[in-house]
């Protein structure tokens, strides 16, 4: 399994914290997005979907590394159906930054800063990922199928690495934000708990709502409540599983034991198959608050 070394001598003049508040400043400028929930959701559904193809068994590993979510061949998967709209809003600023900075380390920066820029945990990040051209983009279909149980999310994961039932349901907890919408993805709502805040409010919601299964106009079954909030049937697999529900009551009464466990899930996440020089820096960043923007 060859790994993937980050290029990180090329890349270290670039001022990432400037790239990050770039990145922030167009999550402020289009709140408008989906009825204001904002772009924040989908830029790290992007971040996610560029990292969770990886697949260390197969001969085109996928992962951050190459960027390959560019390529409409993968962006066309019908996994990645309303990303094009998240790409869209960085194209301005790879272009600004003029190759000082890859599609793989700006995909995974973006959801880095829609985490932070929603009140979320701060991630680790590295830079030094290369581009890489269209014969290493991953096939299609390597993303999960919402339409499962417990088990299938366990392997899912297992196959990304996670092995820790804790690291799988901190991942599956970012459903704190945004909504699913029929034309995407078949699944609708929620209308009432959509939200650009990222808290423990996803995990609560599974164990204090009344959940009640039913067909959605697109025939697929979901979980709805009576304020309009859903759950995905991954998502309500979170308290069908012993395991996985002792960990969703964990982090339901203790946000930050959820944060905590996120953030290095989340890094692992987004550097799945890299290995980075013991020399190429780990980076924490600012949010615009904290700078005073
Ligand atoms: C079992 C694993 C997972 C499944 C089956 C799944 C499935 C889905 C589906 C079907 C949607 C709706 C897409 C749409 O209709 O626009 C969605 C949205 C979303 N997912 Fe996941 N997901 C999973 C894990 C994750 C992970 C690990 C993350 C991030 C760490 C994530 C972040 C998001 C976000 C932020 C949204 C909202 C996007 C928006 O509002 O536009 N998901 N997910
Ligand atoms: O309970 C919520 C809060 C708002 N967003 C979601 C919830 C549950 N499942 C989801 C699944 C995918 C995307 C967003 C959500």
């Amino acid at each position: 399994n060859e790994v993937q070394f980050a290029a990180s001598n090329k890349l270290k003049n670039t001022n990432y914290q400037n790239v990050y508040n770039d990145i922030a400043n167009v999550i402020r400028e289009n709140d408008e997005h989906d009825d204001y929930i904002g772009s924040g959701p989908v830029l790290l559904r992007l971040a996610w979907h560029a990292s969770g193809q990886f697949d260390s068994k197969q001969e085109i590993k996928g992962g951050s590394y190459n960027g390959t979510l560019r390529f409409d061949k993968e962006l066309s998967d019908p996994s990645n159906a309303g990303l094009k709209y998240a790409f869209d809003l960085l194209k301005p600023i790879y272009k600004k930054y003029n190759h000082q900075i890859s599609h793989g380390d700006l995909f995974t920066l973006a959801g880095v800063v829609a985490v932070q820029e929603m009140g979320g945990p701060k991630i680790p990040w590295r830079y030094g990922r290369v581009d890489g051209d269209i014969e290493t983009v991953p096939l299609n279909g390597r993303l999960p199928d919402a339409n499962q149980n417990a088990n299938y999310v366990r392997n899912f994961f297992h196959r990304l690495n996670f092995l820790e039932d804790k690291e799988i349901v901190a991942l599956i907890g970012a459903h704190c934000v945004g909504k699913t919408h029929l034309k995407n993805s078949g699944f609708e709502g929620p209308w009432g708990a959509a939200t650009n805040m990222f808290t423990n409010e996803f995990f609560r919601n599974l164990l204090t709502e009344k959940w009640v299964l039913e067909k959605n106009e697109a025939g697929n079954q979901q979980y709805n409540n009576d304020k309009g909030y859903m759950m995905l049937p991954t998502d309500m697999a979170l308290v069908q599983d012993g395991s996985f529900k002792k960990i969703v009551e964990e982090f339901a009464n203790d946000e930050s034991s959820f944060f905590k466990v996120f953030s290095s899930a989340f890094n692992k996440l987004l550097e799945n198959g890299i290995k980075f020089e013991k020399s190429s820096p780990v980076l924490y960043f600012k949010t615009l608050d904290e700078q005073d923007i």
